[in-house]
């Protein structure tokens, strides 16, 4: 008897293009609007996706309610760092918007941190998760020991944020794929891993400073990639997208 292997290649594809975030970096919303276009005719295959500053400033939080009405799983980049009752409040409305992803800075600390914890459960089951970002992937070792002035590697600065934002009750950390096996170790309970910096094979670099490929940022235990450039500014993005779910596929089975 001949076994279809097509119910399982369609539950990988399923599986690998959830971790997939795509960064919607536009001016405004018609440039977001033109490029989701894109995926209309792949039913049921909304891409995750983020809306960072550019964006969110551009069209506000109502575009951001109408993309969940629509079914797009949304990452909110807004990293919030400001005293912790300023957060709170942030996280508060928020989580009225019904996203799924929010950061915020670890760098903020862990008063910050526990106060959006606290306004994010307020929402109860269909509360945000909130990510705390470590050290940017724009950051490189000169910078963080020579510019900002903080000693160490920038492991371990990532490593340190990581264990602070575990202990604040935050969901996870944004970092490099480079840093993501280890802050699997260092931290216990499923703490998401969630990882921009993301270049395919031959993808110009651009601002990044700590980069993978799909495949290397999986096989080091990333939970999530988030993908911009070298996706929205391809000759076809959704191919390019379509790479990388394949990519991330292969990188799982070897
Ligand atoms: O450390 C960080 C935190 C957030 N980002 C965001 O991810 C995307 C990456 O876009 P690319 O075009 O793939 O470089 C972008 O929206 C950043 O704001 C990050 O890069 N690094």
């Amino acid at each position: 008897m001949k076994i279809s292997k097509a119910p399982m290649e369609k539950e990988n594809q399923e599986t690998a293009r959830q971790r997939v975030i795509v960064a919607l970096d536009f001016p405004g919303k018609e440039p977001a609007e033109a490029f989701l276009e894109r995926w209309k005719d792949r039913e049921g295959a909304k891409p995750f996706v983020k809306v960072g500053m550019q964006l969110f400033y551009a069209t506000g939080p109502s575009w951001v309610v109408s993309l969940k009405e629509r079914g797009f799983p949304v990452f909110l980049d807004l990293k919030l760092h400001d005293i912790p009752n300023t957060v709170k409040g942030a996280v508060q409305s928020i989580s009225r918007l019904g996203v799924d992803l929010v950061t915020l800075h670890a760098g903020g600390g862990s008063r910050m941190m526990e106060s959006a914890r606290e306004a994010a459960e307020q929402a109860g089951e269909k509360r945000p998760r909130l990510l705390a970002v470590t050290q940017l992937t724009s950051t490189d070792q000169r910078m963080l020991n020579e510019e900002i002035g903080i000693p160490g590697t920038v492991k371990e600065s990532v490593l340190r944020y990581a264990r602070l934002a575990q202990a604040s009750g935050v969901d996870g950390v944004v970092c490099s794929g480079e840093e993501a096996g280890e802050i699997k170790q260092a931290t216990s309970g499923g703490f998401l891993t969630v990882t921009p910096g993301i270049r395919p094979k031959g993808a110009a670099v651009g601002d990044q400073k700590r980069v993978m490929t799909p495949a290397q940022a999986i096989a080091n235990g990333a939970d999530y990639l988030v993908v911009g450039r070298p996706v929205t500014q391809a000759p076809d993005p959704v191919s390019a997208y379509q790479a990388i779910i394949q990519e991330i596929i292969e990188a799982e089975v070897e």
